[in-house]
């Protein structure tokens, strides 16, 4: 399955990239006023197509086609074919391609491919995760286990939203002993805890699971944790509508306040 959504994952970056490098991106607006891009919609398409073929049997829920938001069942594939979109169009490099597999809520299988920062995340079937060294080329190049860090609680590095970041989020994140307080977009924060180059990033925001699903199955591959922010139990997928509650993700060592 990691062979299907890394070459997907770097077919739906590549398109991607063109339309980045393009003069006009074409901007619209969702019905939610999130925008959407030309891009989105070409890696929608690839990745689509892609998942289709490979696995016929599984069901493909994909953030820009709605009809596929409902009756997904206990198996499925999810993906946000450009997370950060906002990222994306102000041109700010941190936005990702993103497919995860689910069966009975948890997110088991995920890759995270961040095309212009040319870093790529994924898990394997041995349950951890890797993240493989450019350049990427058809087979699968160097690849790093990679790890959650073990954490000082006395000096934490925190990740949070850049372009969704707010009064709750920044009073939460004073209740801990911080270093370093650094801001990311996408889902590229959950892979800066499972490698270790952060410790804690906590979203009091809103998310749907297509954002989180492959993020968090690289993150638990790494030995990371993502709870939601009121009973602090693991983040489950297949939730009516998709939507997500608050959460914190976390290396396991990171001793977590309240809310
Ligand atoms: N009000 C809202 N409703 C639904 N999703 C929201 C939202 N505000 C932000 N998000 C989600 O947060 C993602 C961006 O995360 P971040 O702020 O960490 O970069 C967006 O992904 P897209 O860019 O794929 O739309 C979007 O899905
Ligand atoms: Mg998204």
């Amino acid at each position: 399955m990691e062979r299907v959504f890394r070459k997907l994952a770097l077919e739906a970056g590549e398109k991607i990239m063109e339309i980045y490098g393009s003069d006009d991106f074409g901007v619209m607006s969702k019905a939610d006023e999130s925008p959407v891009t030309a891009a989105d919609l070409a890696a929608d398409a690839i990745i689509s197509a892609g998942l289709a073929q490979a696995f016929p049997d599984i069901p493909v829920v994909t953030e820009e086609q709605a009809a596929s938001h409902s009756g997904a069942g206990t198996e499925f594939i999810i993906v946000d074919p450009l997370d950060g979109t906002k990222e994306f169009v102000k041109r700010r490099g941190e936005f990702t391609v993103n497919i995860a597999y689910v069966r009975d809520g948890v997110p088991l299988r995920g890759v995270v491919y961040a095309p212009a920062r040319k870093r790529m995340f994924y898990t394997l079937a041995d349950g951890t995760s890797i993240e493989e060294q450019g350049p990427f080329g058809e087979e699968p190049g160097v690849c790093a286990p990679i790890r959650v860090s073990d954490p000082d609680n006395d000096a934490l590095i925190v990740v949070a939203s850049k372009s969704h970041r707010d009064e709750a989020t920044d009073a939460y994140i004073s209740r801990y002993e911080v270093a370093e307080a650094a801001s990311a977009g996408s889902s590229l924060k959950f892979c800066l805890v499972a490698t270790g180059e952060a410790d804690l990033y906590p979203r009091l925001g809103r998310t749907m699971e297509w954002d989180t699903a492959a993020g968090d199955a690289v993150l638990r591959g790494a030995g990371g944790r993502v709870v939601d922010f009121d009973r602090l139990e693991p983040l489950t997928y297949g939730k009516p509508g998709h939507a997500n509650p608050f959460f914190i993700a976390h290396a396991p060592g990171v001793e977590l306040r309240e809310g």
